[in-house]
């Protein structure tokens, strides 16, 4: 500021400097900064002893405050030596944060308490009844490994509860997950335990989870086989799916038992969540150029898929659109091939069974029925939508050529069926109808409790079906959010992985 002054005819820029600085709010700033600058940080340590031995370690002394949270790491003892260590640090709880805590460092008192030769419970013990500040004081491990994992996503396929799972390290450290959850795994250091978040995370710390060896071993050993059996998932014979049969579905029964139908496409048999108990998933956002995403609905028979599937269409059938079935059934009259129905031979169907080339499909009254991927694939080629309704197997539908988007439509209570259906009929029949029963709507309810339990993992979004107009509207909204936003999706849709 003086050697501002003493410029003799100061420039313009001259002045305008000395008016910033001479500015109150400024000046208390660069006070400050002064003041802080000329403070000694340093903490005031008493001097080293001078005989300290040439080969004593470096100790860190390590202060945590201790609050609601755990403190966010586990630890092990050394059988041999008797020593604790650190065994792993729980990303973004407590010890990650405060940086100073790393998975290998040797644990030498915990509050003042030696805990050499103590098993790791009593160290817990002595933490669980320490409140406040907690000292820790550790050896540093010397070669801490580096962290270049990658994210990684996935879906989970099984539901995990670690309380219920004797093998984990620590059950408070392991985090429950459900079918269908998306996990965001963040470490994958340890070949046996992973870390990971749920999606959409509330919580900044992660939780332990079996890696999918692990896991796969858990899953099996609950369901009574080891690893290295081959895997046939059941076909889950639920009552109440799809009773209408305007496609009649899954030709079950002796005709498939024949060797014509040897390679038949079954949906179950290779597409085993026990086999993949966790999907790798990534975000995916359509590309507007791009066929749209097919969107498949599911639910129990009944409960109303075709309906709403039917309504939407009307809405604009510009936009949405079925796929036309194929049938070895003769043409009526007055229709077409290639509008109602793609009419062809009963040798060309098994040749397309044959070829996989069915999403599904069945017998009704000695004809068969099915509902193809071409068919599916030239809606979609054409820039519509194509909405159709599937049973819950839905492997067929979830490829990177059709990118399905699933949706299941719930069944409401039993009460609200009661009230909502009161005019309603049902199909029970190719073509005959009946009002609905409460036997029905308990039917409906159960096979709908049912479906949701074995295949909740694979749908993208759930719609109570109670009012019928609501669900009309929550059907749209989800066909457009399928389109125009982005989801996660099976990561082998995207690039192909070794699962594909
Ligand atoms: N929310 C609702 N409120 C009232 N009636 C409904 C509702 N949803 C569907 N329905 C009626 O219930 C009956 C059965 O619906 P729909 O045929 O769509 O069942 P579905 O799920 O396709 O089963 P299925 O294939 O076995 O027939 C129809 O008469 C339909 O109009």
């Amino acid at each position: 500021m003086s050697d501002l002054l003493a410029v003799q005819n100061p420039s313009n820029d001259a002045r305008e400097l000395y008016a910033l600085l001479s500015h109150p709010h400024l000046q208390a700033l660069l006070s400050a900064h002064d003041t802080v600058s000329l403070r000694d940080y340093e903490p005031d340590l008493p001097p080293l002893p001078k005989d300290l031995p040439e080969d004593e370690e470096a100790m860190r002394i390590v202060c945590l405050v201790k609050n609601n949270q755990t403190l966010g790491a586990t630890i092990r003892r050394d059988d041999v030596t008797g020593e604790i260590y650190i065994a792993r640090v729980i990303h973004g709880g407590l010890a990650d944060r405060s940086g100073l805590l790393h998975a290998g460092d040797r644990l030498v008192e915990v509050n003042g308490h030696p805990v050499f030769g103590l098993e790791p419970e009593q160290i817990i013990q002595i933490l669980a009844h320490s409140h406040g500040t907690i000292m820790f004081k550790v050896v540093p491990i010397t070669d801490r490994p580096v962290n270049n994992q990658t994210m990684l996503y996935v879906r989970a396929m099984v539901d995990y509860n670690p309380h219920l799972d004797p093998s984990i390290p620590c059950a408070d450290a392991g985090m429950a997950f459900r079918k269908g959850d998306i996990l965001e795994i963040v470490d994958q250091s340890d070949t046996l335990w992973w870390q990971a978040v749920k999606l959409p995370s509330i919580s900044a710390c992660a939780g332990l989870i079996p890696s999918t060896s692990l896991l796969k071993r858990s899953v099996l050993r609950s369901q009574g086989l080891k690893v290295g059996d081959r895997i046939i998932t059941h076909l889950h014979r639920l009552s109440g799916f799809r009773r209408s049969l305007r496609l009649c579905r899954q030709r079950r029964g002796q005709a498939f038992g024949t060797s014509q139908f040897c390679t038949l496409r079954c949906p179950t048999s290779c597409y085993s969540s026990l086999a993949n108990p966790y999907e790798e998933v990534v975000r995916y956002q359509h590309h507007p150029e791009h066929p749209h995403r097919l969107i498949a609905l599911l639910g129990p028979s009944g409960v109303g898929v075709n309906e709403l599937r039917r309504r939407l269409i009307e809405i604009n059938p510009k936009v949405y659109q079925g796929a036309v079935p194929h049938t070895t059934r003769p043409p009526k009259c007055h229709e077409e091939s290639g509008r109602e129905y793609h009419f062809i031979s009963r040798e060309q169907f098994d040749t397309m069974v044959c070829n996989h080339r069915f999403i599904e499909f069945g017998e009704l009254r000695g004809h068969l029925y099915g509902t193809s991927v071409d068919a599916v694939k030239d809606v979609l080629a054409s820039g519509k939508i194509c909405v159709i309704d599937i049973e819950p197997y839905v492997k067929s539908v979830r490829t990177a050529e059709l990118r399905a988007y699933v949706i299941f439509i719930k069944p409401p209570t039993v009460e609200q069926m009661k009230c909502t259906r009161m005019n309603s009929h049902i199909i029970t029949n190719y073509c005959t109808s009946r009002p609905f029963k409460d036997e029905d709507f308990q039917e409906i309810e159960d096979a709908g409790r049912n479906m949701e339990q074995h295949y909740c993992q694979y749908f993208d979004h759930v719609i109570v079906n109670d009012g019928l107009q609501a669900a009309c509207v929550q059907l749209l909204t989800a066909v457009r959010r399928a389109q125009d936003e982005p989801q996660w999706v099976p990561a082998a849709w995207i690039r192909p992985t070794h699962q594909s």
